[in-house]
């Protein structure tokens, strides 16, 4: 008998489990001496390649941080679980400022392409982003210190629209995030905390990926892009309300596929609909499948594909219950389904305890939300 290959970037839930199960070894001192050592395509044995599942739920940041923090404590794990909470953060800070990712929207659209001819090709002669554009374009995925050198070059080296290439390697990652994907390329161009840029470094590349990549004639300094000042945080969009008790669909979307992991009490579930228009990718599908067969399961009810919205309006009687969508495509095409439905029916949302805790705390800097861990992996 042989058994399967590990997927590269795990997309159903028992997939992402056995991951994590995987590297929990690794998550400790193991992962703070040696996530930012950059190896070549299909050897990143040193970070978790969790991020297309946490990305869309599959698992969540609660159960991956719960796991590590039980083996190797809250010293040795502080690395790992700061990185999750990364993510908590740019989710939470745009969740503050939906006006960041629409204009983020507007600026990828408008950007001229023919400038942008080489870098998306990849063939501007610049060894390391000409490699690192290939391993995004044929895996879907790039290591995370990958990720910043290639924005900066592509920003401050190669003096490209930031927007652009967040737009280009969104539409290539298999884990793209309106949040950890914008609100990155904004850091590294310098947008996120005024004046502050990351600048990538030829030496440092080369030691980085153990002397296999170079980049020659790197930008000696920042070419911050003009931007319009940042809006004041505002306060976070409250979930739609919702009747406990009352017969539900459940509307499910990539924006969490494990549901039955969190739901909340009340919540009566007859029908559990996808709608395909929302899950715009091939992985997107792959966890779907993957969620609505587990969904049937927990609620013991039917759970299938529709093709749109309108399908899942067209099945409910009285109300539809989702997990809370933050700001991006989901939660755009969220708010447009619950302003055409039909009188007296209903879209409720619900939110994981997990956002709910840790958004008020994302409202800066990085710093106020890393002070608060503590207290907010406390009760894991
Ligand atoms: C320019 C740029 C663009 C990015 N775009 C995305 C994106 O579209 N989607 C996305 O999920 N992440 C994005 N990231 C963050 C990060 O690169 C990926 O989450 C990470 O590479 C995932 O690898 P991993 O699962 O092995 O992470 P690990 O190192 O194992 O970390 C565990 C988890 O922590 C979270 N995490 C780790 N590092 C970061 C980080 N710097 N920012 C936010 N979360 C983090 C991820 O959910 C990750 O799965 C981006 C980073 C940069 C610099």
């Amino acid at each position: 008998m042989t058994t399967a290959p590990a997927p590269a970037f795990p997309l159903t839930r028992a997939a992402a489990l056995a991951r994590l199960e995987t590297f929990l070894p690794l998550a400790g001192v193991a992962y703070a001496r040696d996530r930012n050592r950059v190896a070549r395509a299909g050897q990143h044995h040193a970070v978790s390649r969790l991020s297309a599942a946490l990305r869309r739920r599959v698992v969540s940041e609660a159960e991956v941080v719960a796991a590590v923090l039980a083996v190797h404590g809250p010293d040795a794990a502080a690395s790992f679980i700061s990185e999750v909470f990364w993510r908590t953060y740019w989710k939470g800070w745009l969740e503050a400022r939906p006006a960041v990712w629409h204009a983020y929207r507007a600026a990828a659209t408008r950007a001229p392409r023919a400038p942008l001819a080489a870098a998306l090709a990849g063939t501007t002669g610049i060894h390391a982003f000409d490699a690192w554009h290939a391993e995004l374009v044929e895996t879907g995925w790039l290591h995370n210190w990958a990720r910043m050198q290639f924005a900066s070059i592509w920003v401050h080296t190669l003096g490209l629209d930031w927007a652009a290439g967040a737009a280009f390697m969104a539409g290539h990652l298999i884990d793209a995030d309106p949040a950890s994907n914008t609100l990155s390329w904004r850091w590294v161009a310098g947008l996120h905390t005024a004046g502050k840029a990351y600048l990538a470094d030829g030496a440092r590349i080369a030691a980085m990926t153990g002397g296999r990549l170079g980049a020659a004639g790197l930008a000696t300094g920042p070419r911050i892009p003009a931007a319009d000042p940042l809006p004041a945080p505002a306060a976070p969009r409250p979930p739609r309300p919702w009747l406990a008790g009352r017969p539900s669909v459940l509307l499910l979307t990539p924006e969490d596929l494990s549901p039955e992991t969190a739901a909340p009490d009340g919540l009566a579930v007859t029908a559990v609909l996808a709608p395909q228009a929302l899950f715009p990718t091939q992985a997107d599908r792959v966890a779907g499948d993957d969620a609505l067969a587990r969904a049937a399961e927990h609620w013991g009810c039917v759970a299938e594909w529709v093709p749109d919205l309108s399908a899942v309006a067209a099945r409910a009687e009285a109300q539809i219950v989702t997990p809370f969508a933050p700001v991006g495509p989901v939660a755009l095409a969220l708010e447009a389904f619950a302003a055409g439905l039909p009188p007296g029916c209903t879209l409720g949302e619900w939110q994981r305890g997990w956002d709910r805790a840790a958004w008020p705390h994302c409202r800066k800097g990085y710093f106020a939300l890393r002070q608060a861990i503590p207290t907010l992996i406390a009760g894991l």
